[in-house]
């Protein structure tokens, strides 16, 4: 644990004595379910997962979600509202001697199951219908439709964004900021939207973007998401911190693309018909050891193509909105949570934990990252012109000009901006490494601008979070459908037959030619 973020005096919550703890794994055989259930407070909590016992006392104020959220499933079978929200594989994050032990079928099924999860964190704001799905006609509908029947708590995790929200509301605005130039007279009775991504075809120049926890939205989760990938022939970004395991993940993803191969008509060839293709997120963290087998295990999975290295959280973003909520919940939990509240209203805790992160990584580190993985590796969070060609120097494979969502620096660049410091200052990266841009793209037309610019392809995230959260599997199938009809639409109306038309004579960027980065002459 990070000594930064331990933050002795605020709260002390009572740790279990070690004696006590040994006694405890010496008499696994004996844990019952009246013994588990006692342990329900801030001196003592205990849970149980999946048929073993936990003791979470230490871990309370630690955990990234809260203190209070952990405490209401003291004493019980947690398991239904944990695996709601994390993979097995988060319980690495546990301190080593938190496990107690096994507990019997009887004992397991005599344990009052926990109910006060996740979803009982603030009702939606008012208990509205969801509207029928054919009313969804645009990528921001969704955002009103997840809003009217997600809890308060899952929604605000989604919409959140750093500090003061200006990141985010520069990312909305730049796609505007650039007009497009149609041109007439051309035959566009029908258009090509087809792309690649790293070497492999993809339907359109957009896929969906990496985010965690997808199943806070809806039981579906990622296993909904890479299923509509799969059916849409669009490519996907799997988030390294996922509710459903990566094997989960993958095996879903396989078995759809099998089906749809089955439907598809003999002799398409994959560039007449793309399919989809996933490729992994990595938040590395500070144990070399984990990120090597996260490696190893993505690897393994035989599905995803390419690893994103997210290089834009060394430590958590201010995520407002989240800690005004988790400081909320623990006051409303219990009157000895008020010190951790006021530590949660202070913003030390927020969605990751520091092992989770690694703020001491460096350029250094690339190498043996490219060579766990042994193949294509991108980038994702670069935010200047001067790191793309550090990168395409170093011969990374692509860069994600992102600034993640505007959840990270708040007054971070939108990632248009960025292209054009890179066109204005490094063209040369263009030839050297794939580009991809994210953040505020809401409109499939809009992925022709950076495409004309020079990007390979856009990832759009939280339209889809949003589509998953309301309407599940479908709302993503819908929000693919939205986005491709939108593109191909955008590719009549400028005059594009297909991407190869694509160039900057296509968009008007002086907007926000004018706000890149200038050097001070005196640097020249
Ligand atoms: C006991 C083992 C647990 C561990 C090691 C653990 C660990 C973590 C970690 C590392 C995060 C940061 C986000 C992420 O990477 O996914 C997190 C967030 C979260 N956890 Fe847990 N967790 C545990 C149990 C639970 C349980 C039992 C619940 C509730 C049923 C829960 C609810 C949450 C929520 C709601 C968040 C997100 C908070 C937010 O950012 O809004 N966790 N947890
Ligand atoms: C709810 C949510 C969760 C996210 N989780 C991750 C993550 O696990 N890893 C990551 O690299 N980026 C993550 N991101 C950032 C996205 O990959 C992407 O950069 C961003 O969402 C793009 O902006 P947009 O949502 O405006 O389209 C997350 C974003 C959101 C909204």
């Amino acid at each position: 644990m990070d000594p930064h973020i331990h933050t002795s005096g605020l709260i002390r919550i009572g740790v279990t004595s070690r004696i006590d703890l040994l006694l405890r794994i010496n008499m696994e055989d004996k844990l019952s379910a009246k013994e588990i259930a006692s342990h329900r407070s801030i001196s003592s909590c205990w849970i149980v997962l999946d048929g073993k016992a936990y003791d979470v006392t230490s871990y309370l104020n630690e955990h990234p979600g809260g203190a209070a959220i952990l405490l209401k499933q003291g004493g019980t079978d947690a398991t239904n509202e944990f695996r709601k929200i994390h993979s097995p594989d988060i319980l690495k994050y546990l301190p080593k001697n938190a496990y107690l032990g096994t507990i019997d079928a009887a004992a397991r099924a005599a344990l009052p199951k926990s109910s006060a999860g996740v979803e009982s964190i603030g009702e939606a704001e008012e208990a509205k219908e969801l509207p029928h799905i054919s009313s969804i006609v645009v990528p921001n509908d969704f955002e009103a439709a997840a809003k009217a029947v997600m809890p308060l708590k899952s929604w605000t995790y989604i919409f959140s964004s750093a500090h003061d929200g200006s990141a985010l509301r520069g990312n909305l605005t730049s796609w505007g900021a650039v007009r497009f130039r149609p041109r007439i007279f051309h035959d566009v009775t029908t258009v090509d939207p087809r792309s690649s991504i790293l070497g492999s075809a993809s339907a359109f120049p957009f896929y969906v973007s990496a985010m965690g926890q997808m199943g806070r939205g809806h039981p579906a989760g990622e296993i909904g998401v890479v299923r509509a990938l799969a059916k849409r022939g669009v490519h996907g970004l799997i988030s390294s911190e996922t509710t459903a395991t990566m094997e989960e993940i993958a095996t879903a993803f396989a078995d759809e693309k099998n089906k749809k191969r089955k439907e598809t008509s003999a002799g398409e060839t994959e560039q007449e018909r793309p399919e989809a293709q996933l490729h992994f997120q990595l938040y590395v963290p500070s144990d070399r050891a984990i990120a090597v087998q996260r490696i190893q295990r993505a690897r393994a999975t035989g599905v995803f193509r390419s690893v994103w290295v997210t290089v834009d959280t060394a430590v958590l973003g201010k995520r407002t909105a989240d800690r005004r909520l988790q400081a909320a919940e623990a006051l409303a939990t219990s009157p000895e949570l008020s010190a951790h509240a006021e530590r949660a209203g202070f913003g030390l805790l927020a969605h990751h934990s520091n092992s989770q992160l690694n703020a001491s990584l460096t350029w250094d580190d690339l190498k043996w990252i490219k060579r766990e993985w042994g193949g294509p590796v991108v980038l994702k969070g670069v935010q200047t012109a001067e790191d793309a060609a550090r990168a395409a120097d170093l011969g990374v494979d692509g860069v994600l000009l992102s600034n993640h969502g505007g959840r990270q620096m708040h007054d971070a660049p939108d990632a248009l901006t960025t292209l054009l410091e890179i066109r204005t200052y490094y063209p040369s990266v263009l030839d050297k490494l794939e580009i991809f841009l994210d953040g505020g793209c809401r409109d499939g037309a809009d992925v022709l601008k950076a495409v004309s610019l020079g990007a390979k392809a856009v990832g759009v995230g939280r339209p889809f979070f949003y589509a998953l959260s309301a309407y599940g599997q479908k709302g993503v199938e819908r929000c693919l459908d939205i986005f491709s009809d939108e593109l191909v639409t955008g590719m009549q109306l400028v005059g594009m037959k297909n991407l190869d038309e694509a160039c900057p004579e296509r968009v008007n960027a002086s907007r926000l030619l004018n706000e890149i980065w200038r050097p001070e002459k005196s640097r020249l």
